[in-house]
């Protein structure tokens, strides 16, 4: 690049000068510390920033700066509400581009919703059990070196559905479907003729929900005995106020192309969902299609490990409080040169973090809380998200008093039968390393958006109710032993729900938070799909963003004060 100066202008208001930095040269400054040119770059050691150089032009920092008499402040380029998926997977991400990132978690421990728990000799999960194995999964699990860890389920084992007082095997390919119990010969050929593109029209071109989109095309019997309980296990929700757009978008998109008949291969439309996601990237790693994933301690390995990689840059107990614009520039004129955060932390005393871009990964309505006085409409309607209350019980119950051989995933149950519990996940059949001998471990969820009065019920009564549901469908009538209650989790607020309006509700947040406040960054399950994957994907998507929006506004900056001076 041959010799020059590169001229390094700080923003930060603290920062009077601006510094010349000659190729090959060292230069110190009290606040950040040794930069240096190599090649085509300015590297500066203590923010772990590197600015693209260009010959003669003006750098800038991304970072702003702590001084010496403000302990309780320090500063990053990028600061990440939450350490979920979507949040570890950005801030894993953008550390690994060189950005210095920040990590600010509410909780004493990192994940969200995945919570794996280990005891007694069981291993289990209060959030999410298992994911299906993405490319961006698996790029994400060698990057975290956790590929050794990934155990993952057999493909082969069946879902079931109790209806009638029996439990139904889900056919997985669509010549079992033939033989499939659950439907009755009337209602296999309704969803027959419904398949084969004798099903109504959407003539009004509404935004339809799931419960009129299937029931449109494959009948009653479809919706009720598969397409609810289904609904019951991805959504906790209610299908007749989900809309299909948003929840499903896949196939209802596939509907939008005229490939109706598609709608129901296997009668199953979960089944086309997984199928649409097969892995077009190549990662090193090959799964078997279809299988599940998880982690040999449990979901929670994942956000574990990327904070263990971030080390220092991931805080926990760190709750935000405020979010404020740092406006003032260093020449004392008024601009958007970042954000203010402000924390309560364990020891109850303040922290300030300044930062140049934060990304969002709380749930809606916490987001909303804290963006109100930025964007008082779009914060209403962040709100409008409805999150239904879920409880999740794992009981274990020795091997001796069920009625079979425990082999599958897990059953679901459909609202019809008016059985509380919305269905259990057959833990130890998935892994069975997770139990000690003798004993099954079953992971059962209760309440959704169509039981709003769990909400009143305690654990006692709660684990009462899934316990006696799971005697009327597992085991034997006479077993008289009571269960080891290994965990009891309230979610209070559990899944965002994905309702008629969804799709229009985020575009219009989208626009107002892009409008109102650069450089700031939504995330989380209610925008990217609700999947583990799901959020993975977006957390990798996100980073991006946000590192083009750092290099971009840094050339923007660079340009105004080359054009002041
Ligand atoms: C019971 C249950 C079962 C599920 N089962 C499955 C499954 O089997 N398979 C699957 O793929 N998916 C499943 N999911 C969905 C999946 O787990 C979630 O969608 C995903 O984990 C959400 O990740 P996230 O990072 O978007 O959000 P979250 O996990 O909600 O993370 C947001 C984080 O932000 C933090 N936070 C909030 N406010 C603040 C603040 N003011 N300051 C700092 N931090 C803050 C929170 O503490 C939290 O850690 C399940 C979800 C639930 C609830
Ligand atoms: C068979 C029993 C199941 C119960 C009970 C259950 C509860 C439950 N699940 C979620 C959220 C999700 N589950 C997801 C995947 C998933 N869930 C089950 C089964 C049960 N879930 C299976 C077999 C799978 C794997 C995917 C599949 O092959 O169908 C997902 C991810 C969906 C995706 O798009 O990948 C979510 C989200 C909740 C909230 C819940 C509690 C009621």
């Amino acid at each position: 690049m041959g010799s020059g100066f590169l001229w390094w202008s700080c923003p930060n208001a603290l920062v009077k000068a601006t510094y010349f930095v000659r190729h090959n040269s060292k230069h110190s400054c009290k606040h950040h510390g040794t930069c240096w040119i190599s090649g085509s770059k300015l590297y500066i050691r203590r923010c772990r920033v590197f600015v693209q150089r260009k010959e003669s032009s003006r750098a800038t920092c991304v970072a702003t700066t702590t001084t010496s008499q403000e302990t309780e402040q320090g500063n990053c380029s990028v600061l990440i509400i939450g350490s979920g998926v979507t949040g570890s997977t950005a801030a894993f991400q953008l550390a690994e581009a060189g950005i210095d990132v920040l990590v600010a978690e509410k909780n004493e421990k990192v994940g969200g919703n995945v919570i794996s728990k280990n005891a007694q000799g069981f291993i289990w999960e209060e959030g999410p059990n298992t994911f299906q194995p993405t490319p961006d999964i698996l790029t994400m699990v060698e990057k975290l070196n956790l590929s050794d860890n990934l155990v993952l389920a057999d493909a082969k084992l069946p879902r079931y559905v109790f209806f009638g007082n029996k439990l139904h095997k889900i056919p997985s390919s669509p010549l079992e479907a033939c033989n499939f119990s659950l439907l009755s010969t009337r209602g296999k050929l309704r969803a027959f003729l419904g398949a084969i593109g004798f099903a109504p029209m959407n003539l009004e071109r509404k935004e339809e929900t799931v419960k009129q989109f299937v029931t449109r095309h494959l009948g009653e019997e479809v919706y009720e005995r598969l397409v609810d309980p289904f609904i019951s296990g991805v959504y906790a929700g209610d299908p007749a106020k989900l809309s299909m757009k948003a929840a499903f978008k896949r196939v209802q998109a596939l509907e939008e192309k005229g490939v109706t008949q598609s709608l129901v291969e296997g009668a199953l439309l979960r089944m086309l969902e997984s199928k649409k996601k097969t892995v077009k990237k190549e990662t090193k790693m090959k799964v078997p299609r279809g299988s599940l994933g998880s982690f040999r301690e449990g979901l929670q390995m994942y956000p574990l490990s990327v904070q263990s990689k971030l080390s220092e840059k991931v805080k926990v107990g760190w709750k935000l409080i405020k979010l404020e614009k740092n406006e003032t520039a260093s020449d004392g004129t008024h601009r958007s040169s970042g954000y203010k955060a402000t924390f309560e932390t364990p020891n109850q005393s303040h922290k300030v973090i300044y930062t140049r871009a934060v990304i969002f990964t709380s749930p809606a309505y916490i987001t909303a809380s804290l963006l109100r006085p930025f964007i008082p409409a779009a914060s209403e309607l962040l709100d409008q998200i409805y999150y239904p209350c879920v409880f999740s019980v794992s009981l274990a119950y020795p091997s001796s008093s069920f009625r079979f051989p425990l082999s599958g995933f897990g059953h679901l149950i459909p609202r019809s039968t008016k059985i509380r519990t919305l269905g259990t996940i057959w833990s130890s059949s998935l892994f069975p390393y997770r139990v000690p001998e003798g004993y099954e471990l079953l992971s059962s969820y209760i309440g959704g958006a169509q039981d709003v009065d769990i909400t009143s019920m305690s654990e006692e009564q709660v684990v009462k109710q899934v316990d006696s549901d799971i005697r009327k469908i597992l085991l034997k009538e006479d077993s008289a032993f009571l269960p080891k209650v290994l965990g009891v989790r309230r979610w209070e607020k559990a899944i965002p729900q994905y309702e008629v309006g969804h799709l229009q509700r985020i575009e219009t947040i989208q626009k107002q938070v892009n409008e109102a406040l650069p450089g700031v960054f939504l995330g989380g399950n209610y925008l990217s799909g609700i999947s583990f994957g799901d959020c993975v994907s977006f957390g990798m998507q996100l980073a991006d963003r946000v590192s083009t929006y750092l290099q971009e506004n840094i050339e923007m900056y660079s340009k105004s004060v080359v054009s002041k001076a």
